[in-house]
């Protein structure tokens, strides 16, 4: 174990997770900000990453030069986009470092690519990187098995903010994965994504997402058990992104002294 700070990259750095990251590793003790990226051709490239983040100047310039930070830090946080997380991946394998992924809406080719960049790279990814989520899933999985699929529908329920541009969440897909873990199904064969129009009766088994979107809600999440005459939900809410970051920087600092692989918030918070 170094008893170094951990030097760490943060990519997407003007955006509100990478805002959100930059103060948090101004905050946390073990960390320090060692680069932040933007895309070629963004407005902030240049710009000092603390003023960009709301800290007033820290001496860090924006560059859109991932690779040239990457080598010389050892870890990455990642809350992108898929097509830029997989890049990343590639230049963290190169790199032989850390990389936490918080993007959502990746295909099942981008988990491919992450998991074979999981062979040099540390790689820690979850649709939520807080511990809140990551226990109601564990409880989501019991619940699912305690309440039989015969007689409990499972239905699970999202808000999120007007920009936000997949659906469902990453979270709602990790509740559903929970949900299908304890009931032992296949999601991709359970899951109801869409209702419209004459749908017919509910399908017994089936495991249904249901998506809104307005204003600036950060993340609410709702697994609903529902029965004959009674009904279970279980719930989180997300009040401030910090938790998010928080769980990102945790992850770093757990896979600092991993081998290569591909890891998830469950292993780092010793939930699996
Ligand atoms: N797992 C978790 O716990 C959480 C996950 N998320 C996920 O994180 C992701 C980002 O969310 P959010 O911060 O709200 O989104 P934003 O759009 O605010 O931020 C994304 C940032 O990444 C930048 N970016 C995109 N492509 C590249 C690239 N190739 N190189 C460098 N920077 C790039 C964007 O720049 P530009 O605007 O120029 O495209 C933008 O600044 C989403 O997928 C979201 O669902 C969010 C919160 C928690
Ligand atoms: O885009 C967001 O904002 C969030 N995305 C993640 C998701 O898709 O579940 C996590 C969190 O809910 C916020």
């Amino acid at each position: 174990m170094s008893g170094e700070d951990m030097k760490l990259v943060v990519v997407g750095a003007a955006g509100r997770m990478g805002q959100t990251l930059i103060r948090t590793i101004h905050a946390m003790q073990g960390v320090r900000l060692f680069a932040a990226v933007e895309r070629a051709g963004s407005p902030f490239v240049g710009r000092d990453a603390g003023d960009v983040a709301g800290l007033g100047p820290i001496g860090i310039a924006i560059t859109d030069q991932p690779l040239e930070a990457f080598v010389e830090a050892e870890g990455v946080l990642d809350f992108t986009s898929p097509a830029a997380s997989v890049e990343f991946s590639v230049l963290s394998a190169q790199a032989r470092i850390v990389h936490v992924i918080g993007t959502t809406g990746c295909s099942a080719a981008d988990e491919e690519r992450f998991s074979a960049a999981g062979r040099h790279a540390r790689i820690v990814k979850s649709g939520n990187m807080s511990l809140g989520v990551n226990l109601l899933g564990v409880l989501t999985e019991q619940a699912a098995r305690a309440l039989g699929a015969a007689d409990w529908d499972i239905e699970i329920l999202e808000m999120h903010h007007k920009h936000k541009v997949d659906a469902p969440s990453g979270t709602a897909l990790l509740l559903g994965q929970a949900a299908a873990k304890g009931r032992a199904v296949d999601l991709d064969a359970q899951s109801v994504r869409v209702r419209d129009g004459h749908t017919g009766a509910r399908t017994a088994g089936t495991i249904g997402f249901a998506t809104l979107r307005g204003g600036s809600v950060i993340g609410e999440h709702s697994v609903i058990l529902a029965g004959e005459g009674e009904q279970v939900t279980l719930s989180h809410s997300a009040t401030d992104r910090s938790i998010f970051a928080r769980g990102a920087v945790t992850a770093a600092l757990w896979a600092r002294d991993r081998k290569p692989g591909f890891y998830s918030m469950l292993d780092v918070l010793g939930l699996s």
